[in-house]
């Protein structure tokens, strides 16, 4: 049994390797999640939180340093096993909510449940089940274009959620809304992630937002303080 959900240890990332424009975003990032705790990433525009987001979760690979997650070393793995973990292990937020705008809200937490080889029926009971905690039910056949922005991201959250992840990393899942609707659905967020004793590493700028998560973290020159 892992004592840590995330560890990142001597994250190293730059782009634009040798060329003039070459940028060292981060510099050795040092970073430990316990089972259940929610941390607050805050740092400047530009200091690297999407690039450490990426790389906690599998969708980027660093230049140095470990990955692990719930104790399994990630950046040795093929392509191939390292998306297998990303699917069972990562739920993703974003601050636009990417759903899928063909398919209704309930459509959109059912299909990657059925990806990952659950029936049906089992499937949309549980979407069903997360559109009631955020507070959407009633909206379950409506298509992405038809709800608010407020209540595309619950439903983007619930779709984060489907395959019940071990962490959620979220980039700013709140920037997108006006301050009052900001504060209501990242109540809806906590709710959620406090309800399945989820860990969870959230990006802000907000923070008012930020102090109400177990422990703040800043990025500052590439690493995490
Ligand atoms: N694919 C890329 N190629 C070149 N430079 C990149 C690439 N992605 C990011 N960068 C640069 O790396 C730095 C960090 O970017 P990143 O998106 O991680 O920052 P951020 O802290 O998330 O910023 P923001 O809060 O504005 O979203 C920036 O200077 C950015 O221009």
């Amino acid at each position: 049994m892992s004592e840590t959900v995330l560890k990142l240890s001597g994250i190293q990332k730059a782009y634009n390797h040798g060329k003039p424009n070459e940028v060292s975003v981060l510099r050795g990032a040092d970073l430990a999640i316990v089972p259940g705790e929610v941390v607050a990433l805050v740092a400047p525009s530009g200091a690297g939180k999407s690039t450490l987001l990426h790389i906690a979760g599998l969708l980027d690979t660093p230049d140095k340093g470990q990955v692990e997650i719930a104790g399994q070393e990630m950046t040795r793995l093929s392509d191939r096993r390292r998306t297998l973990a990303r699917r069972a292990d990562v739920g993703f937020i974003y601050q636009f909510h990417h759903l899928l705008p063909e398919f209704t809200a309930l459509e959109n937490i059912t299909l990657p449940q059925l990806a990952a080889g659950k029936p049906r029926a089992e499937a949309e009971a549980r979407a069903r089940e997360l559109l009631g905690q955020v507070g959407v039910e009633k909206r379950a056949d409506h298509r992405p274009a038809a709800l608010s922005g407020g209540e595309q991201q619950r439903v983007a959250f619930c779709r984060a959620l489907a395959n019940a992840p071990r962490l959620l990393l979220a980039d700013e899942p709140t920037g997108n809304l006006d301050p009052d609707t900001s504060d209501r659905v990242f109540d809806a967020l906590m709710a959620l992630v406090r309800g399945t004793g989820l860990s969870a590493l959230i990006a802000t700028h907000n923070l008012e937002l930020a102090a109400r998560m177990d422990r703040v973290v800043r990025m500052d020159h590439g690493v995490v303080a």
